[in-house]
């Protein structure tokens, strides 16, 4: 039968072991090994069913959310998971809710700004979900810009209290996710004022509602902010509006890390960097990288297998149709994608390398690393958000017309996954940022400070401007040495163009503005460019299993050409590469799609998901495609009746043409 034969077919033509695969995309067999344990769990569970979730009006997906919630709790304390397997089960429960704020946000920022004693008050309430919290930071009138904040926290000497207060309209708060319904507390984020002095913006922890009644305290009025796209989707979170008149909070709920403020009124500054204000945005930017790849691999996984399953056209002398993975054309849309989740898994990696890095180094009063991180953080969520959100559309179309059902399970992860463009930082003003940090580095070259961490080949600068592409033949093209130096080249000629234009102006936040569409794409270049580079380096690491790191490369090669012929005019217009040589490129490109081929669905096996996890009828494991859709068609409540609820007012006059005489 069409599906289980092919998918059975295609898994015995694998040139690769998939165990291993499996273990090299977990991170470790440990991590295999509880990511499986909990995906299963979760899966066998009835009480996580996700099957009619679009199906279901706002007020019954809301409640069954608090329903999945409270059941991953219970599950949580009655099987005593470790922090890593509740974050596992609730990773796989699939579905945003308060929970992902509280663990995601709240607890983080108590951990990052809070102090010492403000940590041992609050985390042990936040932990045992004694609280529940959520980050309000957002306002109606101002989200990307933050200092432009207005809600305020105006210190009262007499009281020893900060009165919060959102004095504007356009101060309320707006957005923030477990606001509107649930959360019991929120880190609010407000300048912070001291006798009429403005000190900019801090956050303070704020109790929004009643432990006993849940109701809103005195002075407070909070909502949810109404439906957002899609069905199902995004809308089982509780995004919402927060207003204050004049609450008063104890003093000492003002995060104190990065500034203190005394009994007397006097502001203290610590000695860490004031932007650490900003660090629980750096944490999460870093979750989301790693969070693309799942959402990227999970669409690239269910277009490969129907790809497979699916035939049209090309009758083959055995009388069958030609699977739609064997046109090329197809093979040059979905293979990228396939290397690009690859790629953004072990970016995903190394960026959380970087960021436990920085913080270790924080602790020891090294705060060298941080615009570093801040710079890979916000470029990287940049680049994997756009490319996964594009990606999941353009896995959609390669489903052709079932792609658009809602038990494709694509329309809804497409919807679930764009906001990831704006929230935790608009995607165009974190590249700004990263612009910023170019421009600084390369003002910065020849001044004696050495370039570090990501921007170590601008220290190259001379031989970087003036390199030739060695390629002569296709194959050439598979040198890591080759694509690196391409790709360093572009990314370097692009800043330092960037920065002699801006040069040209006399004043440079002018000039930043005029230009920000090429800083943009200079910071795009740059962190391709990382994502190439640590793709490399992957594969410098031993890498055990047959024919797992020729795999490895092979993606490895695909996903860097693909952006090459992709970005082609940069590479052109910066004299990089030749035409000819970007034509070999593509040739090579062609050749690498032959080679991902017959290893196309072990290498989405190697994902290791449930099939309650990808919630899709065309990315089944077992490829039983059709009867299921059939199947699924059936169970939609328009189904329920076979003459539709409306009939007789609205169809049957028709019909009978009963309308005619009132028209006329
Ligand atoms: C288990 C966890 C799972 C998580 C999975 C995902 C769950 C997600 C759920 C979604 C929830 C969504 C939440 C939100 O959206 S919260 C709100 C997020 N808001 C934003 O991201 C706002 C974006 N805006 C900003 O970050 C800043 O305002 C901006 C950086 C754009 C500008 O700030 P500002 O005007 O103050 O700063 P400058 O540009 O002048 O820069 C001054 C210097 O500070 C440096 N800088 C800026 N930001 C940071 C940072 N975060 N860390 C370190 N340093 C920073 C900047 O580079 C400048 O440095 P120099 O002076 O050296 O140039
Ligand atoms: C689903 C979802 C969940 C969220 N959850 C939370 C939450 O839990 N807590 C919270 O506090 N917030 C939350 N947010 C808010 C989110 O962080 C902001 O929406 C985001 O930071 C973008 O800010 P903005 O809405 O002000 O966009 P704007 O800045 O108004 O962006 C509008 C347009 O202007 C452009 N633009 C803005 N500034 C510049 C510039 N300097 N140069 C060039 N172009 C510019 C942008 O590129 C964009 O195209 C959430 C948002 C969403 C969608």
């Amino acid at each position: 039968m069409a599906g289980f034969d092919d998918l059975a077919s295609e898994r015995s033509k694998a040139q690769f072991d998939v165990e291993e695969m499996k273990v090299i995309w977990a991170g470790s067999r440990h991590t295999l090994e509880v990511s499986d344990r909990i995906s299963r769990l979760v899966a066998n569970d009835p009480v996580f069913r996700k099957d009619t979730r679009t199906m279901l009006s706002r007020k019954d997906l809301f409640k069954n959310t608090l329903r999945k919630a409270a059941h991953a709790w219970k599950r949580i304390i009655e099987l005593r998971l470790s922090e890593e397997e509740a974050a596992e089960l609730r990773f796989y429960v699939d579905e945003p809710a308060f929970m992902d704020l509280h663990w995601g946000m709240f607890i983080p920022t108590i951990k990052g700004q809070g102090t010492e004693e403000q940590q041992q008050k609050w985390l042990p309430l936040a932990y045992k979900m004694k609280i529940i919290g959520c980050y309000a930071q957002t306002e109606l009138g101002h989200g990307s810009n933050v200092q432009g904040l207005e809600t305020t926290a105006t210190f009262d000497p007499q009281t020893d209290e900060f009165i919060i207060h959102s004095p504007t309209l356009t101060s309320s708060k707006w957005w923030p996710g477990g606001l509107g319904k649930v959360s019991t507390h929120a880190v609010v984020y407000g300048r912070l004022i001291i006798d009429s002095k403005d000190y900019g913006v801090n956050g303070f922890i704020v109790q929004l509602r009643s432990l006993d009644d849940h109701l809103p305290l005195p002075g407070i009025t909070i909502g949810d902010i109404g439906m957002k796209f899609g069905s199902g989707a995004y809308n089982t979170m509780d995004n919402g509006v927060l207003r204050f008149d004049h609450v008063r909070i104890p003093r000492d709920q003002m995060l104190m890390r990065v500034s203190q403020v005394t009994r007397e009124g006097k502001l203290v500054q610590s000695n860490v960097p004031w932007q650490l204000v900003y660090g629980t945005m750096v944490y999460v930017r870093q979750k989301i990288v790693s969070d693309a790849s799942c959402a990227l691999s999970r669409a690239v996984c269910i277009a490969t297998r129907y790809s497979a399953v699916r035939r049209q056209f090309g009758l083959q002398s055995n009388g069958i149709e030609t699977q739609v993975i064997d046109y090329k054309t197809q093979q040059s849309r979905l293979f990228p994608l396939l290397a690009s989740a690859y790629a953004f898994r072990f970016v995903g990696e190394w960026l959380k390398w970087l960021y436990m890095d920085v913080n270790q180094r924080l602790q020891a009063s090294d705060f060298s690393t941080l615009p570093e991180a801040h710079a890979c953080t916000a470029g990287l969520k940049s680049l994997t958000t756009s490319a996964t959100a594009d990606g999941i559309e353009e896995c959609r179309k390669l489903c052709g017309g079932h792609g658009y059902l809602c038990s494709s399970g694509l329309p809804e992860l497409f919807a679930v996954y764009i906001p990831a463009c704006t929230y935790e930082g608009d995607n165009i003003v974190l590249l700004l940022q990263v612009a910023r940090f170019l421009i600084k580095t390369v003002s910065q070259l020849g001044s004696g400070k050495e370039p570090v961490g990501t921007t170590v080949y601008m220290g190259r600068v001379e031989q970087l401007m003036q390199c030739h592409c060695a390629v002569q033949k296709a194959e050439d093209w598979l040198k890591p040495s080759v694509i690196l130096e391409a790709f360093e080249a572009r990314s370097m000629r692009m800043s330092v163009a960037s920065a002699q234009n801006l040069a040209k102006f006399d004043n440079q936040e002018e000039g930043f503005l005029e230009l920000s569409a090429d800083l943009v794409q200079a910071a795009v270049a740059h962190c391709q460019l990382i994502v190439v580079s640590k793709f490399i380096e992957k594969l410098q690491q031993d890498i055990p299993g047959k024919g797992v790191k020729g795999q490895l490369e092979a993606l490895c090669n695909i996903y860097a050409l693909f952006i090459l012929h992709k970005h082609l005019g940069d590479f052109l217009s910066t004299g990089c590469i030749t035409p000819k040589q970007a034509s070999l490129a593509n040739a090579q490109l062609r050749s690498l799609y032959s080679q991902v081929r017959p290893n196309a669905i072990a290498l989405v096996d190697a994902f290791n998901y449930t099939d309650h996890y990808l919630s899709s009828v065309l990315g089944r494991y077992d490829g039983n495609v059709y009867p299921k859709l059939y199947e699924e068609a059936w169970k939609d409540p328009l189904n329920d009746s076979v003459v539709p609820d409306g009939y007789q007012e609205y169809i049957q006059p028709i019909l009978k043409q009963q309308l005619r005489n009132a028209r006329l």
